[in-house]
């Protein structure tokens, strides 16, 4: 049998984490068979003789002529496999290639892979080599034999959000961009392009990315200790995760406002009010009540969850891709503002907390 839907989906997300450049040949190659995979064959005219990037893609593609569409996604499938060895996955919950990392744990059970935030020392903040963990977790997560993935924080935080030592290590600044220091752009697409239920398990308070991604997760369940800041404006950042699209969509223009350009502070339950949380439970029978109901919804047959999760996203997701290009496209330069520096200096002096 050739390669299902699913394992092509798989490939596409194992390509986001390559470590190694394939180098351009592959490239051209990959995008052919992407492009016959999925669009069947090159129905588009041959761009200008100048455009030498774009016309390689087209001769590569149109070369493929008639090859069926399930010969080029099985081939795409093995060409992404001889680059990266497949991660494992067995009917006991084992995970494939998991992060190492002690600030990144990852667990199965009971149907359920959990990823969690550990540094709770310095409340969750999410580090460079936190960001490249939780890829990997996810990539492993999405592959796995789990049915519901959640993300939580251990300790008292959720998550204060990005480490804003990134931007001081980084004198130059940091590149969001896919061959950056920090691929901003590969991290929220995969939240973009998860293909089983993502749930967000909020132990505490939740800070900048950690609120924002929040939009792209299929349930909220938050404790009532839980709040919700994007503080951009006062450290000179502007929006990401999606959040210029999906928080006006979610919560309706003047509240998205009142979060990510005046820094507003919400409380769980305003959250809940607003349609960014799905519940909130008390505090002290958080985790027992919310385990109990994920463990309920984990038993739902996997297949039928992932469907009908693509069937309720998959008419956005374009248009979260370009919404993700755009504001790392603007992040980038704000990294780099005085006004975001000054913030930052101010934040290690003390001067400066939420
Ligand atoms: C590259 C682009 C990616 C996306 C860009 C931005 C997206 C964002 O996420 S913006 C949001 C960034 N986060 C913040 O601005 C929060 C900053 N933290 C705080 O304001 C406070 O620490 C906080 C209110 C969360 C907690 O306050 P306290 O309870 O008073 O604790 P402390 O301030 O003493 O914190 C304990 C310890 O943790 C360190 N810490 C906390 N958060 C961060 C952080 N985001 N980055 C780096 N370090 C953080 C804090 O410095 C303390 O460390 P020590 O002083 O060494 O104990």
């Amino acid at each position: 049998m050739g390669a299902s839907q699913k394992d092509f989906e798989n490939a596409v997300n194992r390509l986001k984490l390559l470590k190694e450049d394939p180098g351009n040949d592959t490239k051209i190659k990959l995008y052919a068979l992407y492009k016959q995979a999925t669009e069947g064959p090159c129905n588009v005219p041959r761009p200008p003789v100048l455009d030498f990037v774009s016309k390689a893609k087209w001769d590569a593609w149109n070369a493929l002529g008639s090859l069926p569409k399930e010969t080029a996604r099985q081939n795409y499938v093995d060409l992404v496999s001889s680059l990266s060895p497949s991660p494992k996955s067995s009917s006991s919950g084992a995970i494939g290639n998991p992060p190492k990392s002690e600030s990144v744990l990852m667990t199965s059970r009971d149907g359920i892979t959990t990823i969690t935030l550990n540094r709770p020392a310095k409340k969750n903040a999410i580090t460079l080599q936190m960001y490249e963990d939780i890829l990997l977790a996810m990539n492993a997560a999405s592959q796995d034999d789990s049915t519901i993935t959640v993300f939580t924080g251990n300790g008292e935080y959720y998550s204060s959000g990005n480490d804003l030592a990134n931007f001081t290590d980084n004198p130059g600044g940091l590149k969001l961009s896919e061959d950056g220091n920090l691929p901003l752009r590969k991290f929220v697409d995969t939240f973009i392009d998860f293909p089983k239920p993502l749930v967000a398990v909020v132990n505490g308070p939740a800070v900048g990315i950690t609120v924002t991604l929040l939009g792209l997760f299929d349930a909220v369940y938050a404790s009532d200790r839980a709040t919700f800041h994007t503080p951009f404006s006062s450290l000179g950042l502007s929006p990401e995760g999606c959040s210029s699209y999906t928080f006006p969509k979610i919560m309706g223009p003047s509240k998205a406002v009142e979060m990510l350009i005046f820094g507003k502070k919400i409380t769980a339950r305003e959250a809940c009010a607003r349609g960014l949380v799905t519940e909130v439970f008390p505090d002290g029978t958080f985790q027992e009540e919310v385990w109990a109901r994920l463990k309920a919804y984990a038993k739902n047959p996997p297949n039928a969850m992932r469907i009908a999760k693509q069937v309720i996203r998959s008419s956005e997701k374009e248009k979260l891709h370009a919404v993700n290009a755009e504001e790392c496209r603007i992040l980038e330069e704000r990294v780099l503002s005085e006004e975001c520096i000054n913030a930052v200096l101010n934040f290690f002096s003390r001067k400066a907390r939420l």
